[in-house]
């Protein structure tokens, strides 16, 4: 192994430990921040993240509200939550776990969202916002990716940056907000239909994989020194990640994510910082 870690645990616990001093701080001002989420249906993975998004929040002194429907709530059923939560005093950000159910129009229940409630920086308003670089929450897992680049020094002024998926959860929002003029990155957004994949990964200063393809990366597409992000969560028989890239990628990059422990731990803390930057918005604006 010759790739230096993104230690994306040991970042996520430094952010939290500043946000606790800020919750603090909020709260001395009479402000409780309160994190509401909506988990509709049975998945354990999505059950997972929930209570670790709760358990997150306990840490920094964040209140939790939680809701959950089953896997046959109607849309209505899940509208009628989210209206609860918008009108909730208690809860001053909240999020719906996605991905909903089969059937579900995913778009209609975020557009509901009051925008200045969204945690997670997946309402229209607040994906403008992130297009018109204006403030506002922002998805939590391109943010992550940008903090664990600067904790690690990692420098995105001028690169070029080659993402590998076009959800917008990641792909198509890392692209939005790596060519602001603060990270100042060129971007190569790539998805199944791009054309000679490996011919762009071996120009890429940074790799940020989230096709959830394993091992779609493979050392020889790498240029050697690049960083590596691999955000890809698929399964083995055995129920262990397999990412987007290949083990022997650590022979040839300067940089790697380890996954799990890379960019899993920074969503969870920028979910965070989301819920303590709103609530300071708040404080200032009133
Ligand atoms: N409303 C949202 N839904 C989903 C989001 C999101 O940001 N908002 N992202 C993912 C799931 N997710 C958070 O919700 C998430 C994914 C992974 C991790 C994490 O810490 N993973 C661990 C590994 C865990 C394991 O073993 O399964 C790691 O990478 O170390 C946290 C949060 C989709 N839905």
């Amino acid at each position: 192994m010759t790739a230096q870690i993104l230690d994306g645990k040991a970042t996520a616990a430094a952010i939290k430990s500043e946000l606790t001093a800020r919750v603090s701080a909020l709260k001395d001002r009479g402000v409780t921040p309160g994190l509401g989420t909506l988990l509709v249906g049975d998945d354990p993975g999505s059950r997972w993240y929930v209570n670790g998004k709760h358990k997150d929040c306990a840490e920094v002194g964040i209140a939790s509200i939680q809701r959950e429907l089953p896997a046959t709530a109607s849309q209505e059923d899940i509208e009628a939550v989210v209206r609860e939560l918008n009108e909730n005093p208690e809860c001053t950000g909240y999020i719906v776990q996605l991905p909903l159910p089969k059937g579900i129009d995913t778009n209609r229940v975020l557009e509901l969202m009051d925008p200045l409630k969204d945690a997670d920086g997946l309402h229209p308003m607040s994906l403008g916002r992130l297009v018109l670089n204006e403030p506002g929450p922002l998805p939590c897992t391109p943010y992550g990716i940008v903090a664990l680049l600067r904790h690690h020094g990692v420098e995105i002024n001028g690169a070029h940056v080659v993402v590998l998926g076009r959800g917008v959860t990641v792909g198509r929002s890392i692209g939005l907000l790596l060519t602001r003029k603060s990270e100042n990155a060129t971007v190569t957004l790539c998805h199944t239909g791009t054309r000679d994949l490996p011919r762009l990964l071996r120009q890429a200063d940074i790799i940020v994989a989230a096709a959830g393809v394993p091992h779609l990366v493979k050392p020889e597409d790498v240029k050697p020194g690049a960083a590596v992000l691999d955000v890809g969560v698929s399964r083995d028989e055995n129920g262990k990640i397999v990412g987007d890239v290949h083990p022997g990628v650590a022979e040839v990059a300067g940089w790697l994510s380890p996954n799990p422990g890379g960019v899993g731990p920074m969503t969870r803390a920028q979910l965070l910082v989301n819920v303590v930057e709103a609530a300071e918005r708040t404080t200032s604006a009133g």
